[in-house]
Parts: C-alpha cells; structure tokens; sequence
C-alpha cells in the first residue's frame, strides 16, 4: 500500500520530495557562535543538572527567582576595570536605550529587591538558574553564554549565611557524586586586602579595584599586576606587604599577621567553626589569594575549585553588603554564589560521573492497520490520562521499524491495537523487557 508520504506527494516508489520553495541561500543551521543548542540528550543531562540546583535549593528552603535576560547597561557599567563589565554584551535597541544582555544575575537581584522595598520579609532566600552572556573576543573561541545557578542571602550580617551558602555547594557536590578528595572550596575575605590596604592608607575608593587586579594574579604576568597597581598610586612597600599577606595559607598565620581584632580574623574563624558544625571542614581551606573578579565583594569571598587543579574555578561567590547602595537603594547585608553549567560538567566528564539518561517513554501505541488509527488515539489518550507517557505512532510502519523504534527510545510496552482483539473489545500488551505478552480489557488498561 502507498505510504501516506507517497500519498501527499501524489507519487509511489522513491521518496516524496519537498516542495519547491525560493531559497536565495541556505542558513547557516550552527548556532550563533560561542552559544549552544541543547538537543535531546544535552537536554536531558542540562535538566538533570538543574533539577540537583533547584533540589538543593528546596533543601536550604530557598524561593526561586527569575529576572529578563535583557538588562539596562546601567546595572553593569561599573568602573573597576572587570572582565565582566569589559566583554559587557551591551548594545542600543529601537528605542534608543543602552541595554545588555545580563553577564551575571546579582545585579537583576539587587535590583528587585530594591523594587520590593523594605515590604520583604528578611532574611531574603532566593535562588535563580538563568542563562548569562558575554561577548568575548572570538580569538580564544570561549563560549558566550553559559546558565549559572545562583542562591543569594539578604539580610544577614553574621557568616553563618556564607557558612549556610557553602552547605549548599557541598551538598550538590555530594548529589553529583563529589566528595573532598574531588573538589574543595577557597576561602578568604577581602577585609584582609582592607585591613592591609589601611596600614598602608591607600583611599578606600582604590578597594574594588586593586581587587579585581589582585584577582588577575594567577592569570597575567606579577610585573603586570605591580604596574597596574603602581598605576594607581600605590607604593612599592605597600604591594609587597600587600603580596606578603596575600600568600597567607593559614588562619593562624593571618592572625599573627593581622592580629586577632581584625574583623577578617574573627569572621573567618567564625566560619571555620560553623564549617566543622556542618560537617563540611574537611572540604574548605583558607587562602588569602582569593579575592575573586567582581568588584563588589566586601567580606567572605571563596571559590569551589577541582583538586587535580585541571579546571578553572567550579563556582565562586562571596559577601556584597554595599551593592543595594550602589543602585541607590538602602543598603543590607548581602551574600550569594554563581555556580555555571559548563565546569561541573567537564569535572563529571573527568570522573566518570555523567549519568546515563535514557528518554522515559512508558507506552508505545500502534495500530496494526489504518482503520484503528483512531481507536490507537483513543487507548494513548486513556493511558496518557493514567499519567503515562505514551508514544503513539501517527502513520503505518512495518511491525520490524516498531520493535527497533521501542528499543531505542526503552519503552517498556507495546499496545498493539489489532482488528481481531479490539473486536473483543481488548488490545495485546507486550511487556518489552520480560517480552511477557497478553490480551488486556480496554477497560483494564492501566
Ligand atoms: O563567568 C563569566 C561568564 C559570564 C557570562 C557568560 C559566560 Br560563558 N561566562
């Protein structure tokens, strides 16, 4: 019999071809370059990836949020020389106005919560999964999106919300199958950099920026750092005690250098304690050089990175308790963590740690001949009203394409509506793994 492709095109034997239409030139069918598209199984891993940040978020008792990917540049333009802010995807649309598309999701935070106004019961817990963008220079072919998840604190002076955040981290990890041997966390604050910054009376408005400069340590040459630094006025003396400290890896250490009154000092003893309450202390460790890259951090920062040291930073986050005045809002004390969905997957990769997700097709639906097509639509409809997932084949197949089919989407049974059963009102249920067969009731399908 002719297939109903043959029928549409009017033609038997070869394949049906498409109508003619006036193509100038063919797309190109890549996505736009550094973005990606997320066919089925990439789909399907993305999903599980964020069905473990939305978990561990419900875990924390944490309210999910979402903003416009698109934002005023205003959020952004902030002068202390960031990576962030320079590859700024920023453009002007129709009407004129400076808009980006956002580079990270605080921002779009402070600025709801602005919004809200003091009507928001604190301490704010919310956390957002949405997809960031930058506009990187093509030459080190960097991807220019990536979906970060973000948990964010408002409201909370003391550590114990970085000690809070840090637990969630720990227990993603642990649900993506990580432990402290895999992956660990950086801790230090920036009130070390402020607290030597101060010795040497350097103006507290340098702060952001020696900070983002500090953070380019690892990746651009030391002269280059000193004379960025020495740029901004800081003397030599200064850059060395700055350096002495930063190579600080121990809390007792910091303490004789600092002593034991700075607020640096106590902060973070604090959260090593409450780390060893959690349970987690074996998967931290101080150290002073890490600042991180945003400006805005004041206190706590830290990192999640891997422990062979193959990959960049996991997640990073740290303490903004300034960033709400920075928008002209009233300030509270803040903190929170971006957590990206392209590392953690190259660590899962490394460690043999990608689940296996197969599509979850219950049900195959199939008439054995054309007249029952409706009644096959009838028997996927009950079923799906069941709650099962049902694949209902829309045109005739031969029964060989419908096993090969079953196989590779590992659906677990086979409704075969045939003439002879549905005239008794029945259809035949094939179980495909234990390939058990029997005639069921309609009536009794479930
Ligand atoms: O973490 C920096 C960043 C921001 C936006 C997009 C991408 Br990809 N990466």
């Amino acid at each position: 019999a002719a297939t109903s492709q043959e029928k549409s095109s009017g033609r038997s034997g070869g394949l049906a071809s498409p109508p003619t239409i006036d193509r100038q030139t063919a797309i190109d069918v890549n996505p736009p370059r550094g973005t990606r598209d997320f066919p089925p199984e990439d789909m399907r891993l993305r999903n599980w990836l964020f069905q473990n940040f939305r978990e561990v978020s419900r875990l924390f008792a944490f309210e999910e949020v979402d903003f416009p990917i698109l934002e005023s540049e205003a959020l952004y333009t902030r002068k202390a020389g960031e990576e962030i802010t320079e590859q700024l995807y920023g453009f002007e649309d129709k009407g004129g106005r400076r808009v980006a598309l956002r580079p990270e999701l605080t921002p779009s935070l402070a600025r709801l919560v602005i919004q809200k106004g003091q009507s928001l019961p604190h301490p704010i817990k919310w956390f957002a999964v949405g997809q960031c963008w930058r506009y990187e220079r093509t030459t080190r072919g960097r991807r220019r999106e990536h979906y970060q998840w973000n948990m964010d604190i408002i409201g909370v002076f003391d550590v114990t919300a970085e000690a809070e955040l840090i637990s969630s981290v720990v227990t993603l990890f642990k649900r993506l199958g990580l432990t402290e041997s895999d992956v660990g966390f950086k801790v230090s604050s920036r009130k070390v950099l402020q607290a030597v910054l101060q010795r040497y009376s350097i103006p507290e408005e340098l702060f952001g920026e020696v900070c983002v400069i500090i953070d380019k340590m690892e990746k651009i040459p030391m002269e280059e750092v000193e004379k960025k630094l020495v740029a901004l006025g800081i003397s030599v003396e200064a850059i060395n005690g700055l350096l002495q400290v930063l190579a600080l890896k121990s809390l007792p250490d910091l303490e004789e250098a600092l002593g034991s009154a700075e607020d640096a000092v106590a902060d973070l003893k604090q959260l090593f304690s409450l780390a060893e309450q959690y349970g987690y202390s074996q998967w931290i460790q101080f150290d002073a050089s890490i600042v991180r890259g945003l400006s805005y951090y004041t206190g706590v920062v830290f990192e999640g990175f891997d422990r062979e040291g193959k990959l960049r930073a996991i997640c990073g986050g740290g303490r903004y308790d300034h960033l709400l005045s920075m928008f002209g809002g009233t300030d509270s004390p803040a903190c929170g963590f971006g957590f990206g969905d392209a590392v953690i997957v190259e660590l899962l990769k490394d460690k043999g740690l990608l689940p296996d997700l197969s599509p979850e097709v219950d049900d195959i639906v199939f008439p054995i001949d054309q007249q029952l097509q409706g009644s096959a639509s009838m028997i996927a409809s009950r079923l799906r009203e069941k709650g099962r997932s049902v694949d209902l084949v829309l045109e005739q197949k031969r029964l060989k394409w419908i096993f090969k089919h079953a196989e590779r989407i590992k659906a677990s049974r086979l409704i075969l509506v045939g003439e002879a059963e549905w005239q008794k009102g029945m259809v035949r249920v094939k179980n495909l793994s234990t390939r058990e067969e029997q005639d069921v009731k309609v009536d009794e399908l479930s």
